[in-house]
């Protein structure tokens, strides 16, 4: 893909100003730009949903898709891994590669929906009896989020989106990020240092006014991470708030994030070309949720993104985007579409006798408007469909059931490896662990504990707040200190869980430490210092540092939910002839008795059954958490996405 990038950037303007020349004359097919077009005011008709949902991507059309279709002619290219060509549209823009790895490499797509080109192809390479099939479709494919490490980072999400997009360029897709470019006045904004203005400002139309942004953009390790640039993202704080909570206008910040989105593969000609029509978006929690609600309601009805499909993928549904009604005209949607967000709060949960409840939520939007949704475990796919873990939204995810799947999130086993981190000052693998115990012994000291390596040292590493269980904790703690263990957590968030970690410490000066503040290189020295880590969360969709525990062997102790129940495989000691199988326990019902039961066995396990121990680190460490996996398995999700028409056309 790289041979495809010319150096010379086409200067955004000008390229504008040609399609915009072709918009004029054809405003119906209207290309690129078309922000410029609907702040001038063409309004959408009419909210046209496909009767049925698709079942799950097993039917549906399977012609007309021409980037299924690659066939492998020359076998001297096939051997090299060459892009075999582009797939352009009718302004020339490329929208599509077909790419032939390189020999060896393992067939990603699944051949088990009928796809008649992929099909021929394999059976003519089973023929000739030796080399499998090595025809890839590839697409292009915009991630549009919130937030991407190492740019931006406050939890899970920033990780995920900072790591899937790289795993994904890396098995051929052509991949752009769109997240917002925040400057906050502190040394982090270094981190946008390699971003270069793109020189392309565009006018977005929401708000009851028009909004110029910028884009800036970084090519690495082979993904375009575009960041939108507007003032309202350089202040204080972190994405979301700052000290006084969060901030007021985060609707806005985040509409005009999912407005500059729908323009970016449009307008930016990254490389020499655009996106260009035909391409994936993958929206990320309600921040993006208003794409697939605006290629709807604005661009598919003058024949734009007619081609596009976009995913939703859900990291947190306890987060929805919601704000009073009144605010829906500020979205630039037409009003006929107010459905489509309209949410109104049971009678209880209003506030006094005036409020009818009525709200817009972004979230809902994006669910009846994605093409498919995606969660980020199987566990958390189905809870969401529950009362339980609905969130209210139970219902409408039930009736999209057949387009939901769960996918568990890799982690960046670079930036996670004890044999290399540089956060950590002994190194360790699952050949020689005898680093570990140093790195026990360096984390005590740093935290000024007793240093005793004999002693359990149990961690925990989150966000507190009420997800994370931090209220069992704060229940669970006289209980757990009464034990002879040390503790150790690490988190920022709610004010009143600050304070309680603050006073514990000083109340168990010997034995525990809070560390209150979002640092990632002592969250890295915790994973590798401690023997358990804790997560009592009440839901949890996937959850990472369980992920990156079991890679540096430390035994996580979870409550069995969502993604942690997915991936945490329950301690037995007497399975395999006696060499026992799992990798930590899980505990259920999420009590401060089932999890301090949990825990004193695991406390005893590593007093007391050194081999045991060992073998849970060990099963840890070799498990397969990569992104390569993962990446294997949204491949598939594209696939299924790319079968049907548009969900909303
Ligand atoms: N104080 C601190 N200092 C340094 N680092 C800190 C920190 N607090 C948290 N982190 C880091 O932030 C990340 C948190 O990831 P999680 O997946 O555990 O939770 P989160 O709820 O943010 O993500 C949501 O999205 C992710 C991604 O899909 C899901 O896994 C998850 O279940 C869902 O709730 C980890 O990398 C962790 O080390």
């Amino acid at each position: 893909m790289e041979s495809l990038r010319i150096t010379g950037l086409i200067p955004c303007s000008s390229f504008t100003n040609v399609l915009q020349a072709r918009l004029s004359s054809r405003i119906i097919n209207g290309k690129v730009g078309f922000a410029s077009l609907w702040g001038r005011g063409i309004r959408s008709r009419s909210l046209r949903l496909r009767g049925s949902v698709s079942s799950g991507g097993n039917e549906g059309a399977l012609g007309g898709l021409q980037d299924e279709s690659s066939t492998v002619k020359d076998e001297k290219k096939k051997k090299k891994g060459l892009i075999l060509g582009t797939e352009r549209d009718g302004s020339g823009s490329v929208i599509g590669f077909q790419l032939i790895p390189q020999s060896g490499e393992t067939e990603a797509v699944d051949s088990s929906h009928d796809d008649a080109t992929t099909k021929n192809v394999e059976e003519a390479a089973d023929i000739d009896g030796k080399e499998e099939a090595k025809t890839k479709v590839t697409y292009n494919i915009v991630f549009v989020t919130s937030e991407a490490a190492p740019y931006s980072k406050t939890g899970g999400l920033g990780d995920v989106c900072g790591s899937l997009p790289i795993a994904l360029a890396a098995r051929g897709h052509r991949v752009m990020v769109v997240s917002p470019r925040y400057l906050n006045g502190t040394p982090s904004d270094n981190k946008f240092a390699g971003a270069l203005d793109l020189d392309c400002r565009i006018k977005l139309y929401c708000f009851g006014g028009e909004h110029d942004v910028a884009f800036f953009h970084e090519y690495r390790e082979g993904v375009d991470w575009v960041f939108v640039d507007h003032p309202s993202y350089h202040r204080p704080g972190n994405p979301y708030g700052d000290s006084y909570g969060a901030f007021g206008d985060n609707q806005f910040r985040f509409t005009l994030l999912c407005h500059a989105a729908c323009e970016a593969p449009l307008v930016l000609p990254l490389g020499g070309f655009t996106y260009g029509e035909k391409c994936l978006f993958i929206v990320n929690d309600w921040h993006a949720g208003l794409v697939p609600v605006l290629l709807a309601a604005k661009y598919r009805l003058y024949g734009v993104y007619k081609d596009a499909r976009s995913i939703l993928t859900i990291h947190n549904l306890a987060h929805q985007g919601v704000e009073p009604a009144a605010t829906y005209k500020n979205l630039g949607l037409p009003p006929e579409w107010y459905g489509a967000l309209e949410w109104v709060f049971p009678t209880w949960a209003r506030t006094h006798a005036l409020d009818t409840g009525e709200a817009v939520n972004i979230l809902k939007g994006a669910i009846v408007t994605a093409d498919r949704i995606l969660t980020v475990s199987q566990g958390y796919s189905w809870e969401i469909t529950t009362a339980e873990g609905g969130y209210g939204l139970n219902g409408l995810l039930s009736s999209r059931k057949s387009v939901i799947n769960g996918i568990t999130n890799g982690i960046d086993i670079v930036e996670w490896d004890p044999s290399s981190d540089e956060s950590i000052d002994f190194h360790y693998s699952v050949d020689d662990l005898s680093g570990k115990v140093k790195c026990k012994i360096a984390l005590q000291k740093e935290l000024d504990l007793p240093v005793r390596p004999e002693c359990p040292l149990i961690g925990f590493i989150g966000r507190l707040d009420y997800q994370k269980g931090i209220d069992l904790i704060r229940l669970a703690i006289p209980d757990i200190m009464e034990d002879d263990v040390q503790f150790v957590m690490l988190g920022s968030g709610d004010p009143q869980f600050e304070n309680w970690m603050r006073a514990t410490e000083s109340a168990y000066k010997n034995k525990f430490r809070g560390w209150v503040g979002f640092n990632v290189p002592i969250s890295h020295r915790i994973t590798a210092g401690c023997d358990i880590l804790l997560m009592p969360s009440r839901f949890e969709p996937c959850g990472l540092n369980q992920l990156y525990a079991m890679r540096y062997g430390t035994v996580p102790v979870v409550h069995a939910t969502g993604g942690l129940r997915d991936t945490v495989e329950i301690f037995n000691p007497y399975a395999q002839g006696g060499r026992g199988e799992g990798t930590g326990w899980t505990f259920s019902p999420l009590t401060k008795e089932s999890l301090l039961a949990a825990l004193r066995i695991a406390v005893e396990t590593f007093r007391d059954h050194k081999s045991s121990w060992e073998g849970l680190m060990k099963r840890g460490m070799e498990k397969d958490f990569t992104w390569e996996s993962s990446a294997v398995k949204y491949e598939q999700a594209f696939k299924w996405t790319f079968l049907d028409p548009p969900y909303v056309s």
